[in-house]
């Protein structure tokens, strides 16, 4: 492998952060906020007990524009903090002066911050009672992942930085508050307080990373629907959210199984989030933070539960040491809900290979979206000067899980093999970060000691070479009894053949005999609209339509493709229902594809930036920023200064 490419799949060298995160050790935070709803601000104190690693004069920390820091003390001495130069997309750095006399390495300093956010901060989402289930209570909610934690926050915002963290959070007396960490007790008196606010306190003695620190406050009711799982939602939505994520606990003991490892943290707790959560789900540590569209009502989405879950140990305790190493994150974790999802279901070994088939069209349209010669295409992607939001899409997820792994798993020698090695490297790397080397480096040390030959992987060509996988270089080095030679794609996907062999059925008969009651739907829309798949005739959409109530679902993923398949056919019928759809839910898995689809339909364009202007307020600033690009409504690109 060239030196270029062994620099960039070992790089330890943060580019999304401008704080000291070498000079520097991170070990505990403590937050004493207060949420105001009426200023949509937070303000207190964040304190930093850090070591001091290479004598510095100052302690760089991340913040954001709009994040005003107006004290601070450094082991109890009063210093003037400094604002350096606003980065395009990295926000402001902030230099806190370490007295001379405190400089000494392996000296522990206290730095206590006074400060408060911005009613812009992109850390944040504010929402009106309106925009809430029950209409009656503001709800305020945060999301860190990649880099938003600055504008939350003071810190060291890199993965690498992880951190034990306690925090109490005063808010309004109808309020309950909720964080990645667990409750110390239920809401307490505020001392001297006039009854109008509530405190609750929170403990997480887990490391983090800034990333998974994570807070909401709102009306909020609860049911616990398992030994150390507790569902949270508005109090009209606890019920519906109890039932439909009633696996959890299945999921999580299948876990542990699969890894070898107890479940690390205290509790898995699930906080249903209004319906402009701007993600399927976000894996904060002891509460997961998950859509409302995951409430199909017959549990056919909870994969996305099992996918946080999983989190648990590929992410939250096996994290990446970079945003560039993203995939050991992301592609880890769907190997491991796809595993765990293939033991616990009664297709077994077909259910993995059908995932398997699925994650190649997804793929296929995330390499499809940024361009098969794109650099955000690659595994291991560059990200200097470029803010994580933007290079965000399917890749790191399936490139990393159902192909690179899943070669892995071929050259170990099959799914049994793979899963002693997954034990090995969660066992090795548990509460760390590493790099893309560090995991080539992990994988070829235990292929030695199994008697393994992975000489034959093209380690540069998975990691650094954007597009789709070279099918050729996995057919060289597939060795797995159980399949066929040609490549890791070609499973026997015995499940997802049913639904190649209907979609051939509606393009070539679309007046005939069809079952109403059709598996695996999602997959068989999902291949009608694969690029190149022939078009489907108007007559046909309507019959799918009438024969499986398509436009009706409460199904959001097949709600989302089945919309997509009609927009791509320009069938008019279809516009209505996605004004309807795109204005009441802002996941961007769903919004984004939607809004460019009808964007570029020429005859209703109009109406996708009539909508959107209509409705930008209620997205999360996330989303809103990337709708804006979308729609090339942004000028150049989405790169704002953080606020
Ligand atoms: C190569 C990209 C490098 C870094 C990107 C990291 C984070 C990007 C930031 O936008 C946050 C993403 C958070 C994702 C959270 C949950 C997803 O797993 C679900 C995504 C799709 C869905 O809605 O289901
Ligand atoms: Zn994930």
């Amino acid at each position: 492998m060239s030196h270029d490419a062994e620099a960039r799949i070992g790089c330890t060298t943060d580019k999304s952060t401008l704080a000291s995160v070498t000079a520097f050790s991170f070990k505990h935070l403590s937050l004493s906020l207060s949420v105001d709803f009426a200023t949509k601000e937070i303000a207190g104190t964040a304190t930093w007990t850090v070591i001091v690693a290479e004598a510095a004069e100052a302690l760089v920390l991340d913040t954001t524009a709009g994040l005003a820091v107006t004290a601070a003390t450094v082991n109890g001495h009063t210093v003037e903090c400094r604002s350096l130069a606003p980065h395009e997309c990295l926000g402001t750095p902030l230099a806190v002066p370490v007295p001379e006399a405190e400089r000494e390495p392996g000296n522990e300093l206290t730095v206590s911050l006074t400060y408060s956010t911005s009613p812009q901060s992109s850390a944040l989402q504010w929402l009106p009672p309106a925009q809430t289930a029950g209409k009656q209570r503001p709800y305020m909610f945060s999301q860190c992942q990649a880099i938003h934690a600055r504008a939350l926050f003071p810190c060291a915002d890199a993965p690498t930085c992880k951190f034990t963290y306690d925090a109490e959070v005063t808010v309004p007396a109808w309020a309950t508050a909720l964080m990645s960490a667990e409750p110390q007790g239920g809401p307490q008196e505020v001392p001297a307080g006039d009854g109008s606010t509530r405190r609750f306190a929170f403990q997480q003695d887990r490391p983090v990373p800034s990333y998974l620190v994570a807070v909401a406050v709102g009306e909020l009711g609860s049911k616990r629907v398992g030994p150390r799982t507790t569902v949270w939602a508005e109090p009209c939505m606890v019920e519906a959210v109890a039932w439909e994520f009633g696996e959890t606990e299945r999921f999580i003991a299948t876990a542990e199984d699969l890894t070898g490892h107890a479940y690390d943290w205290s509790r898995y707790d699930i906080l249903c989030m209004p319906p402009s959560f701007p993600y399927g789900g976000m894996e904060n540590p002891c509460l997961t933070f998950a859509t409302p569209t995951l409430l199909a009502g017959d549990r056919s989405l909870a994969n996305v539960i099992c996918h946080e879950v999983a989190h648990g140990w590929t992410g939250n305790l096996v994290t990446n040491h970079t945003w560039e190493h993203f995939w050991l994150n992301e592609g880890w974790t769907r190997w491991l809900e796809n595993r765990v999802l293939t033991r616990l279901s009664p297709h077994g070994e077909e259910l993995y290979n059908f995932q398997m088939q699925e994650s190649l069209t997804h793929l296929e349209e995330a390499v499809s979206q940024f361009g098969a010669t794109s650099p955000l295409t690659a595994l291991v992607p560059p990200l200097d000067g470029i803010d994580p939001d933007d290079a965000f899409s399917a890749v790191p997820y399936e490139k990393g899980s159902l192909a690179l792994l899943n070669h892995l798993t071929s050259v170990a020698g099959g799914h049994a093999k793979f899963e002693t090695f997954a034990k090995a490297y969660i066992a090795a790397y548990a509460r760390r970060t590493l790099t893309s080397a560090d995991f080539r480096a992990f994988f070829c040390e235990w292929c030695g000691k199994e008697g393994v030959d992975c000489s034959g992987v093209e380690w540069e060509k998975w990691l650094l070479e954007p597009g789709m996988p070279d099918r050729a270089m996995q057919a060289e080095a597939s060795r797995d009894p159980t399949r066929s030679a040609e490549g890791v794609y070609d499973y026997p996907d015995t499940l997802g053949a049913k639904a190649t062999q209907l979609v051939e059925r509606w393009v070539s008969c679309p007046e005939g005999q069809f079952a109403a009651e059709e598996h695996f739907l999602e997959s068989l829309l999902a291949r009608s609209h694969k690029a190149g798949a022939p078009l489907l005739p108007l007559a046909a959409l309507q019959r799918m339509d009438e024969l499986y109530q398509l436009t009706a679902t409460r199904n959001a993923e097949l709600r989302c493709r089945w919309q997509r398949v009609c927009l791509c056919h320009r069938a008019a019928f279809i516009v209505p229902e996605v004004v309807d759809f795109v204005a009441t839910v802002g996941r961007m898995k769903f919004v984004r594809p939607l809004y460019r689809e009808l964007f570029a339909w020429e005859e209703q364009s109009a109406v996708a930036v009539r909508t959107f202007m209509q409705h930008r307020d209620g997205y999360h600033p996330i989303c809103s920023k990337m709708l804006s690009a979308d729609l090339k409504l942004d000028g150049k690109s989405a790169k704002k200064q953080r606020t």
